[in-house]
């Protein structure tokens, strides 16, 4: 199975949701050009951090993200994993993934799990507590959200659902790019799987953003890593890798679950 995968490494308006809605459907249309299968957008797309705020310009229950993505989804035919975006339910706010498929169908929700402290999410956000999977063209996928890439056994969780691809929405400093690329090698080569990871470029009042979205293979390979400027690119991965790289050196039937508690 190939699946086709646009990176819409964009920049974010910093608290201008209205600006970033109005931005995503050229991002859309090209990846719909290139023949992509999905497109994939970064971390909290629709706000940035503009955590204070929340109150007034978190997106309740993510319906205008849904509203948006579900009619570009249709229009162009094609799938969107949507970064995250922030969200309020509750009275709570939340960094909430969501994936459509090319008809526009909700497939997965997903609150990232680990805040990070450094960039004050614990102080404004509610963490997610649930696991996710979806499927790509038939091909078993789940989601996280930048910090929750230093956490190998959150993702080795996940994985263990067959995952083939892991994505990676993220809003990842310039100054911790090369901790980026070596965490996100680490865990497609543990699992085994592809690793599509997105992160946005420019800055806001308190951090560069570095870009390098990269897709990783099974191995640990590039196979396409973009530069620090707004772009979408897109790849074509085969998911058959993932096969062999499990039927060469079988890490997940070598497993030791009964020790790792
Ligand atoms: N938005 C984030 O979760 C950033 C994570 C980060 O920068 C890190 O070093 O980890």
């Amino acid at each position: 199975m190939k699946i086709t995968i646009s990176l819409a490494q964009m920049d974010i308006h910093f608290g201008q949701q209205a600006a970033n809605f109005a931005r995503i459907e050229s991002f859309v249309a090209q990846a719909a050009n290139e023949q992509a299968d999905i497109v994939v957008f970064p971390e909290m797309w629709n706000t940035g951090y503009d955590l204070t705020r929340f109150d007034d310009i978190a997106d309740a229950d993510g319906a205008e993200t849904k509203k948006l993505c579900q009619s570009l989804a249709k229009k162009y035919h094609i799938m969107i994993h949507a970064g995250s975006v922030a969200t309020k339910r509750h009275q709570q706010f939340f960094n909430t993934t969501y994936v459509f498929d090319e008809n526009g169908q909700l497939l997965t929700t997903y609150d990232k799990v680990h805040l990070f402290g450094l960039m004050h999410e614990d102080d404004f956000l509610a963490a997610g507590n649930q696991k996710n999977r979806f499927e790509v063209k038939g091909t078993p996928a789940t989601s996280v959200i930048c910090y929750d890439i230093r956490f190998p056994e959150w993702l080795r969780t996940l994985s263990l659902s067959d995952s083939r691809i892991i994505f990676v929405p993220a809003e990842w400093p310039t100054s911790r790019i090369p901790q980026w690329k070596r965490l996100l090698a680490a865990r497609a080569i543990e699992n085994q799987c592809f690793v599509v990871a997105v992160n946005r470029v420019g800055a806001d009042p308190d951090n560069d953003f570095g870009g390098n979205s990269v897709v990783i293979d099974p191995l640990g390979n590039e196979l396409l890593t973009l530069g620090s400027e707004e772009t979408l690119k897109t790849v074509t991965i085969d998911i058959s890798e993932t096969d062999e790289a499990r039927g060469f050196m079988p890490v997940f039937a070598d497993r030791r679950p009964d020790l790792y508690e």
